[in-house]
């Protein structure tokens, strides 16, 4: 049995930090080294042990995760994932996103092999993440929604009680560098900020080195700073093969980081492609401002309409036709278009654009 100290043991801290029954099992145990306590970073930054994994199960054009049809209902019979298939390459970052209850988490849950689905199939480097954990779980990182530390422990405390369950753990000093924690190791878990406990949540994942990562909502609650670091790490991660399952409700971060993506509403995944694929279906838009003594009258009669006093946005399918046009009449009646700005739809006006339409068309069914 792995344990900190003489006052938590793992069962405690699996209760804490639902994340750890991945690595804290019966049959990890053996891995387990004996506990150590007190110390400070410099006695865990020990030369990592040589990882062996088992050979690669496939080669690396076959799909690490893969989900078919999958359907998972909760007691009381509510449908919370309800035939949602989708595959992710290696080293391939996948998002799954959607609106609040979508049923995301649901479904990266059954990934992790947290859940049984109730029905269809989900491979992760070709096993059942839930009837073959044993196999699954050395090789993959997750950073649940919510996660939860021994708040007594100190930062370095609880990666050094993760490290000491995890077969070939990187240092553990190199695991809280990666994510801006050096400096705070002596800190108390319960004296971190809410984003830095995120930033030990993802120390906690990466420790493993981790083929394969599970980020459940790994931003919130981080400022912008701290965001893109996440992001630059994250990019380093897919760079260097690791393949990547991210929920998120930051629609930048997904259309920063994501390879492909997913739109999920309602338990079912509504739309999918790459981020270009997603956003060049939807409307772009033109804005800008007349001058006073312009009225909207004497814009060409194909985009009157789309004007409200000086004010005009201008939503088209059509941005480089309508933009030339709206250029050439500036440029020979002598207007200056005031804040021009003409843009593809971003991520965030498709995803609310595909939020409302899915709404919309459940009230009228
Ligand atoms: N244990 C449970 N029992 C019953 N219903 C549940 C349970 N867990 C989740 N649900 C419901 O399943 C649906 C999907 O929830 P889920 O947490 O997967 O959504 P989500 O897309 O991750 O949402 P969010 O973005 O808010 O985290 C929601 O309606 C939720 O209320």
């Amino acid at each position: 049995m792995c344990a900190l100290g003489s006052a938590v043991s793992s069962v405690a801290f699996v209760a804490f930090h639902p994340a750890m029954t991945f690595v804290m099992n019966a049959d990890d145990s053996a891995h387990c080294p004996p506990p150590r306590t007190g110390g400070n970073l410099e006695d865990m930054t020990e030369p990592s042990r040589t990882l062996t994994r088992t050979p690669s199960w496939n080669d690396d054009s076959d799909p690490v995760i893969e989900v078919d049809e999958l359907r998972r209902a909760y007691s009381g019979g509510f449908t919370a994932v309800d035939g949602v298939s989708f595959s992710v390459g290696r080293g391939e970052l996948f998002a799954l996103l959607g609106t609040n209850g979508a049923g995301k988490t649901s479904t990266v849950e059954l990934l992790e092999g947290l859940a049984r689905p109730d029905s269809g199939e989900v491979r992760v480097l070709g096993h059942d993440p839930y009837r073959e954990r044993a196999a699954v779980r050395p090789r993959t990182g997750v950073m649940l929604q919510e996660g939860g530390f021994p708040s007594d422990l100190t930062v370095a405390e609880t990666v050094r009680m993760c490290a000491g369950c995890t077969s070939g753990a990187r240092p553990a000093g190199e695991a809280l560098e990666m994510v801006g924690l050096g400096r705070r190791t002596k800190v108390r878990v319960k004296q971190l900020s809410g984003g830095e406990r995120r930033r030990l949540d993802l120390a906690l994942a990466l420790l493993g080195r981790p083929e394969v990562l599970f980020l459940d909502e790994p931003t919130t609650g981080l400022d912008a700073e701290g965001r893109r670091d996440t992001w630059d790490l994250v990019r380093r991660l897919r760079d260097g093969g690791t393949t990547v399952l991210l929920t998120t409700h930051y629609l930048e971060e997904a259309e920063s980081l994501a390879d492909r993506l997913a739109i999920m509403h309602r338990g079912k995944i509504v739309v999918s492609g790459t981020p270009a694929e997603v956003t060049t279906v939807r409307p772009s838009h033109i804005r800008f401002t007349l001058p006073p003594h312009v009225p909207a009258g004497r814009l060409p009669l194909s985009l009157r309409a789309a004007a409200d006093g000086q004010r005009v946005e201008i939503r088209t399918r059509e941005l480089q036709r309508d933009l030339g046009e709206l250029l050439r009449w500036a440029e020979e009646s002598d207007v200056n278009l005031g804040a021009l700005d003409a843009r593809s739809a971003s991520l965030e006006e498709a995803f609310l654009d595909i939020a409302t339409e899915h709404a919309e068309a459940a009230e009228a069914a």
